[in-house]
């Protein structure tokens, strides 16, 4: 190499390198961190750590590869920074089940800042101990199916209702917000009891869509930023400094709002986006749900029965296959309470632990040809998967109470959407971005008919 044949040259890449490991010992020395074996990995940038490549991967659904690309380097095990804090992610089955289980009594469910900022100190995610329990409680027991069962007939009608009134009349329309709107609605009309004003429900949305939007985004609070814009949705959704509702209310609602309607709406517009381009899953889905049509001859126009929605077994297993593929919660973090290790691994007190659905998910030993998309692999009930390996609603004591609710309004919004109609997409092969849930990066345009099967 030329340059380092010139004096002057290798005097100043040394002085650089001695300049390099003065500080970088004086830090280790210095460090709160130091004797404790960290995992390995890379903090990133100062103050925003790896943010940015790790909210960029998220954008462009990548974020499978950001994480496999640091296990591939570093182990199953690995440090970060990202969303303002210090991160150890945590993947593989035994990992799972390590969080999940709390890290022996040290890992609650603290969120980041930037998250907490947003869905408030009171949210289901920070809240703890015997409130968690009695919240929690609350909303699961509202959750069983023997709960569903005395609201399903109001679930289908407002399915029903807002299905016909976007998409009457239409040829076009983008799934995306039509099915977000459907399940906001189904949730203020089940959980909150909200009137009926269509107007007023999609100032609501609007403004939930925009908060929800900025819990995962780069913390950077100044004009143009998401995170600024969510921070002024939350303020609006508060009523502008004059509260309409209680702190504690409007960060509970907020977040079972997150937790229920955006998990839903993903699945429901990748079902939609599935059916579009896979004819062999329209058609298996579709016979299934004629059988269910059958089944209610004589009964029609009224609602659909339980029995008739656990006939749709099929539809249920699609569903699970796309959350499988695309887990509308990716990871979640928890907050280290006090010293922990896993893995012979130091997690200091105070750093966010994550966890992460495709460590399991896309890992070939446990599906096979994980990459390929088969709802059949669900179907064989005498090959079921290990614990903590299939965990879109999570696992353990915090494990998702709306798996129930979730299948229910997926079954009736994707049975009135095969039997009323046929669709193709607009946009073939159009991408998945995460923002932060997964969904079609053009709101999944698609060319709307009457059916005629
Ligand atoms: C496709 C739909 C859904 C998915 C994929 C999903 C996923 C999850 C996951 C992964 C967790 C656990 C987070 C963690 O442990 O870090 C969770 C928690 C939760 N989910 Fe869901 N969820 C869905 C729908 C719903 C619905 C419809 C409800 C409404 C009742 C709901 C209510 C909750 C609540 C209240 C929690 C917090 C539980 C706790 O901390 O004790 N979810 N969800």
């Amino acid at each position: 190499m030329e340059i380092f044949s010139d004096p002057s040259t290798v005097l100043l890449a040394t002085l650089i390198a001695l300049v390099f490991a003065y500080f970088n010992y004086k830090f280790k020395r210095s460090s709160p961190f130091r004797g404790k074996n960290l995992p390995p990995g890379s903090y990133g940038l100062p103050l925003i750590g790896e943010s940015i490549s790790f909210v960029r991967a998220q954008t462009q659904n990548k974020t499978v590869q950001w994480i496999q690309d640091r296990v591939n380097k570093h182990g199953p095990v690995f440090k970060t920074s990202i969303l303002g804090s210090k991160v150890a992610i945590v993947t593989g089955q035994a990992g799972n089940r390590f969080v999940f289980n709390g890290g022996d009594g040290a890992l609650s469910l603290n969120q980041p800042k930037s998250v907490t900022k947003i869905l408030g100190k009171y949210s289901l995610f920070e809240i703890t101990g015997p409130r968690h329990k009695l919240i929690r409680a609350a909303i699961a027991a509202f959750v069983t199916p023997e709960s569903i069962q005395r609201y399903l007939g109001d679930m289908e009608s407002v399915i029903q209702k807002k299905l016909f009134k976007e998409l009457e009349g239409k040829d076009m329309v983008y799934a995306v917000p039509l099915m977000k709107t459907i399940a906001f609605n189904v949730i203020c009309t089940v959980f909150f009891g909200l009137p009926d004003d269509d107007d007023e429900r999609d100032e609501l949305l609007k403004d939930f869509s925009t908060t929800v939007k900025g819990a995962w985004a780069v913390p950077l609070d100044f004009p143009g930023t998401v995170f600024h814009r969510a921070l002024r949705a939350r303020k609006r959704l508060d009523g502008n400094g004059e509260p309409l509702l209680e702190d504690e209310i409007l960060d509970l609602s907020l977040s079972l709002i997150m937790a229920s309607h955006d998990t839903v709406t993903v699945v429901l517009s990748l079902f939609i986006r599935q059916l579009a381009k896979d004819p062999e899953v329209f058609q298996k889905v579709l016979e299934e749900h004629k059988e269910v049509e059958k089944a209610k001859r004589g009964r029609e126009g009224e609602k659909l029965s339980w029995h008739e929605i656990q006939m749709m077994k099929y539809t249920w297993k699609v569903a699970q296959e796309l959350m499988r593929i695309d887990p509308p919660v990716f990871g979640n973090f928890r907050l280290a309470e006090r010293d922990i290790n896993f893995d012979g691994y130091d997690i200091p007190k105070g750093w966010q632990v994550f966890w992460a659905t495709s460590g399991t998910h896309m890992d070939n030993n446990i599906f096979e040809d994980a990459f390929k998309f088969d709802p059949s692999r669900f179907e064989n009930p005498t090959r079921s998967y290990p614990p903590y390996t299939y965990i879109p609603f999570g696992a353990g004591p915090r494990v998702c109470p709306g798996a129930d609710f979730t299948r229910v309004e997926i079954l009736l919004v994707i049975h009135h959407m095969v039997t009323e109609f046929q669709w193709t997409q607009m946009v073939p092969n159009e991408p998945i971005t995460r923002q932060p849930v997964p969904l079609p990066a053009k709101g999944l345009p698609i060319i709307l008919q009457p059916a005629n099967h």
